[in-house]
């Protein structure tokens, strides 16, 4: 029995004209989650959205709001997130080496789900004292692209990052990000991802339904497998 599959497109990839019709697009075409990319234009060269958009957003769906932080000081997010309404709350692993416990503390206090992202080339074992703290973080996310954009390809080499983490946390939620969709699902699900985030293969399907149908069946067919 494994972990409950979340599929989450990323709406990186929707028209912000339109996010909320968007976002209800999603959900009823199957989504689990909304994967919302928030960049400061200095943890990654790209900038995107942040707390006023997520507020705006939360008026129109009661979805969770799966949040990847791509800033250089993901402490100045978590108070006016927590208010907007976000509800996981990702930080990476790389801009947080003094005050992780803080911010995880911090981030639970205002509601929100605390999650630990690695960039690619990250070594794994720089999030294991977050899962093993006492207050652990709840989710890590495996990037599978250089974060900063929508549609690029994915790295299966950050997959022995995922099946290292499995092994060790049978339990805990494995997000991966970047260039996930028909082509790439079973070899991220067979190594023990069960979140997954999908922006271009969903929104530039003919048929996004089906696409995040597939990799729901991928995510617990591989479980199945173990
Ligand atoms: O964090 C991200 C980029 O930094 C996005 O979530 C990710 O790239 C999703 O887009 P795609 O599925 O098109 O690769
Ligand atoms: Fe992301």
């Amino acid at each position: 029995m494994g972990v409950t599959p979340k599929i989450a497109p990323s709406m990186l990839s929707s028209d912000f004209a339109n996010l909320a019709s968007e976002a209800k697009r999603m959900l009823d075409f199957g989504a689990d989650w909304l994967h919302m990319d928030i960049m400061d234009g200095h943890f990654v060269p790209n900038l995107t959205i942040g707390a006023p958009v997520i507020e705006s957003l939360r008026k129109h769906t009661k979805a969770y709001l799966d949040c990847h932080l791509m800033v250089t000081n993901p402490i100045d997010y978590v108070e006016p997130l927590g208010k907007a309404g976000a509800s996981g709350f990702t930080f990476h692993v790389e801009v947080s080496k003094e005050n992780w416990q803080e911010l995880i503390q911090k981030i639970k206090l205002k509601g929100m789900r605390p999650g630990v992202a690695l960039k690619p080339g990250t070594p794994i074992e720089e999030v294991y004292p977050l899962i093993n703290s006492e207050n652990p973080v709840e989710m890590v996310l495996v990037m599978t692209v250089e974060p900063g954009f929508g549609g690029q390809k994915f790295m299966p080499e950050m997959m022995e990052k995922v099946r290292m983490l499995r092994n060790k946390y049978p339990s805990l939620d494995i997000e991966v990000d970047g260039g996930l969709g028909p082509s790439t699902i079973d070899v991220a699900a067979s190594a023990g991802a069960n979140c997954i985030v999908a922006g271009s293969s969903v929104f530039g399907a003919p048929e996004p339904a089906a696409v995040i149908s597939l990799m729901r069946k991928s995510v617990l067919e591989n479980q199945e497998k173990c």
